[in-house]
């Protein structure tokens, strides 16, 4: 078939059941074969072997038909996922935070005014992924900054490190280090996070750490009305840091706010995986096209002048270019090149500690073949599952808060209704401070009730998976999953709100018998270094049932009251 058009070839089967189409567009056999789509189980090649063969055998072909041949059927190949150099040979970082220390006067390019900060927030050391991270950073910027022939352009850096291993501040120091110099303040550097609670976390370090230089740093999370965010960059002159939650951030670009970022150096993406996920909404696809705005209006001689990536040719590497560099940070960044490929990423480079832990038991050739990605816990945690009812589930709270003193203690649903049930229930049942965190609570109050919970004012917070992700409560002593996670990644950020910094912390996870058998292989599959299970015998509990009861009754008679 040697033309372009469109053939349709008809062909009758042997027993004349039917007549097929087949649309042909300058296609060779092995397109019509449609191979390529077919499924992956060994048992389905069988079977469909054995389907053409048959096939083969009765057809016998009817002169006035063109016959069409070269059906022989081929083994299909089983695709192995091979993961590309960067992602599968990573940067070790060490997990164990605790041994592996580095003083802060060791970490090479760090200027004196950090190092005085540090010091003033007794610092004396950091943190592996900060040893590690900050001068690849810092040396990027030094190179990247010079401007001019072979536009050299600074990898993009994934890191995936533990939650409370201090990533925050891997980026925060290298970008106020070299942002610090600038003359003219413009947009420099981005800092996009998924919630307005994280957003206002990074930008208190960020406003920290930038004290004492002239560096503007300035949130876009919806925590001041429109227009008095508009105010604070309007003219792009009044911030050089910005740390922005999505959603507002493209609502700056789209209703042309002032905001200007056809300077930025430095796009940070924390809590990575979670902002991939939120990549339909299109965020980094119009954050990019602001900061390449200006690509073809300027003059080609303007320093400033910028163009999309393309491929390398010698024209193109002569013209002075800004670099833009991504920065990725989670504490569960995906393996998934497909996934990392939507961020555009240029020659990406891993620092990983996922890939540092000596073999476990879960590496040896008899255990099951890992299904999902493999992530790091936090050294200082132990896990723990308690195999349970649900009816018994609020009076083991109860024992855990009472009994075992397990508080300050964040205690994570999966429902904000369950969230406002059980803190209504712990309420009634009195002697114990706690609180509910949920989207049913105004962002003030959210904050207000963060803040008591650091304070120690409240022994526990019942909250959904909102407090779940990047938030960091200071003495955390055990996270409860009353309701167990449905996903690996919920689990890894709701225990890690405790264990964090190198510190010690426990996670309880509540298991119904149908629940067990899942939910533990999920965990050990991840990479867990172990979860034991925990025993509450019935007599622990006995004091507490009539009282409980009685607070049943009661929660009945509230729950009722405020249907009305
Ligand atoms: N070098 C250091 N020395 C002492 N404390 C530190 C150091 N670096 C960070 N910390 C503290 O460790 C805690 C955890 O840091 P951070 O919030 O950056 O963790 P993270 O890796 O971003 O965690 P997550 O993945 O949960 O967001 C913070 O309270 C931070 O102040």
């Amino acid at each position: 078939h040697t033309s372009a058009e469109t053939k349709s070839i008809a062909y009758q089967s042997v027993h004349g059941e039917f007549l097929q189409s087949v649309r042909m567009i300058d296609s060779p056999m092995t397109e019509i074969d449609g191979r390529e789509d077919m499924g992956e189980g060994e048992e389905e090649e069988k079977e469909d072997a054995e389907a053409g063969n048959d096939t083969r055998e009765k057809t016998s072909a009817p002169a006035e038909f063109t016959v069409l041949g070269g059906f022989d059927l081929k083994s299909v190949q089983k695709v192995h996922r091979v993961l590309p150099q960067w992602l599968a040979q990573p940067d070790a970082i060490h997990s164990d935070i605790k041994n592996h220390l580095v003083p802060v006067l060791d970490v090479p390019g760090l200027c004196v005014h950090l190092v005085k900060k540090l010091q003033n927030n007794q610092i004396q050391h950091l943190f592996p992924v900060q040893a590690e991270v900050i001068p690849v950073i810092l040396e990027g910027a030094q190179q990247g900054l010079l401007i001019g022939q072979g536009g050299y352009k600074p990898p993009d850096i994934c890191v995936s490190a533990p939650t409370g291993s201090g990533k925050t501040l891997a980026f925060v120091l290298p970008v106020i280090q070299v942002l610090m110099e600038r003359v003219v303040c413009e947009v420099r550097a981005l800092a996009v996070l998924p919630t307005k609670e994280l957003a206002q976390q990074v930008w208190k370090v960020f406003s920290s750490y930038a004290e004492g230089t002239t560096l503007k740093v300035v949130m876009l999370a919806g925590h001041k009305s429109f227009s008095a965010e508009q105010e604070s960059v309007i003219m792009s002159h009044l911030a050089d840091i910005i740390v922005a939650t999505p959603g507002r951030l493209v609502d700056h670009i789209n209703k042309s706010s002032g905001l200007c970022l056809e300077h930025l150096r430095f796009l940070i993406i924390d809590e990575a995986d979670r902002m991939i996920d939120s990549m339909h909404q299109s965020w980094l696809s119009q954050v990019v096209k602001a900061v390449y705005r200006t690509g073809s209006e300027t003059e080609p001689t303007s320093v400033f002048r910028r163009t999309e990536p393309k491929h390398i040719t010698a024209a193109s590497l002569s013209p002075p270019a800004m670099p833009l560099q991504k920065l990725l940070f989670s504490a569960t960044l995906t393996q998934n090149p497909e996934k990392l490929q939507q961020l555009g990423l240029h020659q990406p480079r891993l620092f990983s500690s996922a890939h540092s832990r000596p073999a476990t038991t879960a590496d040896t050739p008899t255990a099951p073949p890992h299904k999902q990605d493999r992530f790091d816990f936090p050294q200082g945690l132990t896990e723990y599952y308690v195999h349970c009812t649900l009816s018994k589930k609020p009076l083991l709270v109860l024992h855990f808060l009472l009994r075992m003193k397990l508080s300050p203690m964040l205690c994570f649903t999966n429902s904000r209704e369950a969230a406002h049930r059980l803190f209504l229930l712990l309420q009634l049942f009195g002697g114990v401070q706690v609180a509910e965190f949920s989207s049913r609570l105004s962002p003030a109050e959210r904050k207000k009730t963060l803040k008591e919970f650091e304070q120690g004012k409240i022994q526990m917070l019942v909250s959904t998976d909102a407090a779940a992700r990047g938030i960091d409560i200071h003495g955390v002593k055990c996270v409860l999953n009353y309701d167990a996670p449905q996903y690996i990644r919920t689990y890894i950020h709701r225990i890690g709100r405790t264990a964090r910094a190198g510190k010690a912390g426990l996670a309880f996870t509540f298991l119904l018998g149908v629940q067990e058998k899942h939910f533990l292989q999920m965990v050990m599959e991840a990479g867990s270094p172990g979860i034991h299970k925990q025993i509450i015998k019935a007599e622990s509990l006995k004091g507490m049932e009539e009282r409980y009861q009685q607070t049943l009754r009661e929660l009945q008679e509230v729950i009722r009251e405020k249907a009305q």
